[in-house]
C-alpha cells in the first residue's frame, strides 16, 4: 500500500492536515491520525469537518453532510454543534439508520437531535432516513425522494467502522450487500436486513458515501485499530469486510481519525 511514515508526510498533498497531530501512516487510500484522547479528536474532527462545510458554502451557498450514529460520535456530534457557520444553509442527514422510532434509544436521528442540532448547529436542516412506513422496504422510495433532493455530492461524509468489518449498514451477510456495495450501482440509498445489524436498516450506497469530497473513518479503542489493522492488509476474515470495498473504491483517502 505505499504507506509513507509521519516525518516524510508530503503537507502540500494534504492540504487538510493540521499541523499537530501525529499522523501515523498515509497511502494512495487512506490517510490515519492518532489522537492523544477521544476529547482532542473529537475537537480536531469537529473542526475538519466544520471547514468541509464552510468551503462547501463559500462555493456553493449550501452544505451537505452525512453522519454516523453507534456510539462513538456523540463527543465529535457536540463538538460540532459547536461550531461556528451558518447552519441555516447546511443539510445533515445519516451514513445509516436503524428502522425504530425517532425516539427510541437506539434511533440515530435522536443521537443527531441529543448532540448535533442544538447549540450553534439548532438551525442545521436535518433529513432523516426513518419514515413512519412499518418497514424500510416499504418506506424506501420516501427516504430515496429525500436524499435524491438533496445537493449532492455530501460535503463530508463520516463513516464509523464494526468490529466484523461493516460500516455504514454494509454489514456481512447483508440481504442487499452487493448491490449498496456496487460501485457502479445507481441507487443512492438502500433497506438493509442483516443477522448482526439488530433492527432492520435503511443505508446509504456505496458510490453516494465515496462521492463525498471529504471522507472519515472515525474510530476509538485499540480493538478498533486493530480491526483496521487487519482490514488494510486484507487479512484473515476482514479481507474481503465492506471496509475493505471502501478502501479499495475510495476516490480521495478515507482520513482515519483514531484513538485509545
Ligand atoms: O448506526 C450504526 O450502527 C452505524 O452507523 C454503524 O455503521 C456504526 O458506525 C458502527 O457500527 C460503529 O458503531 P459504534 O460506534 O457503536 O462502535
Amino acid at each position: 500500500m505505499g504507506a509513507e511514515r509521519g516525518g516524510r508526510i508530503d503537507r502540500a498533498r494534504w492540504p487538510h492536515l493540521a499541523r499537530g497531530r501525529t499522523v501515523v501512516a498515509a497511502s494512495t487510500n487512506y490517510i490515519e491520525q492518532v489522537f492523544d484522547s477521544a476529547a482532542t479528536l473529537a475537537n480536531a474532527l469537529a473542526q475538519s469537518v466544520a471547514d468541509d462545510l464552510r468551503r462547501g458554502l463559500s462555493a456553493r451557498n449550501t452544505a451537505v453532510l452525512a453522519l454516523s450514529g453507534g456510539t462513538t460520535p456523540r463527543e465529535f456530534l457536540r463538538e460540532l454543534s459547536q461550531q461556528a457557520l451558518d447552519w441555516s444553509r447546511v443539510t445533515v442527514t445519516l451514513v445509516d439508520e436503524r428502522w425504530v422510532g425517532p425516539d427510541d434509544e437506539r434511533s440515530n436521528a435522536r443521537l443527531l437531535r441529543e448532540n448535533l442540532l442544538k447549540n450553534r448547529a439548532t438551525n442545521a436542516l436535518f433529513v432523516p432516513l426513518y419514515c413512519d412506513a412499518p418497514d424500510p422496504e416499504t418506506g424506501l422510495p420516501r427516504i430515496a425522494a429525500r436524499i435524491a433532493a438533496l445537493p449532492l455530492p455530501f460535503d463530508a461524509v463520516v463513516l464509523g467502522l464494526g468490529e466484523d468489518g461493516h460500516t455504514a449498514s454494509f454489514f456481512p451477510g447483508g440481504d442487499h450487500l452487493a448491490h449498496a456495495l456496487d460501485v457502479h450501482g445507481t441507487a443512492q440509498v438502500l433497506s438493509m436486513r442483516a443477522p448482526d445489524a439488530g433492527e432492520p436498516r435503511i443505508t446509504l450506497s456505496m458510490p453516494t458515501v465515496l462521492n463525498a469530497r471529504a471522507v472519515y473513518l472515525h474510530i476509538q479503542g485499540d480493538k478498533k485499530r486493530a480491526v483496521l489493522a487487519q482490514v488494510v492488509a486484507a487479512q484473515g476474515a476482514l479481507a474481503t469486510s465492506p471496509m475493505r470495498v471502501v478502501l479499495d473504491h475510495a476516490t480521495s483517502p478515507i482520513q482515519v481519525f483514531w484513538c485509545a
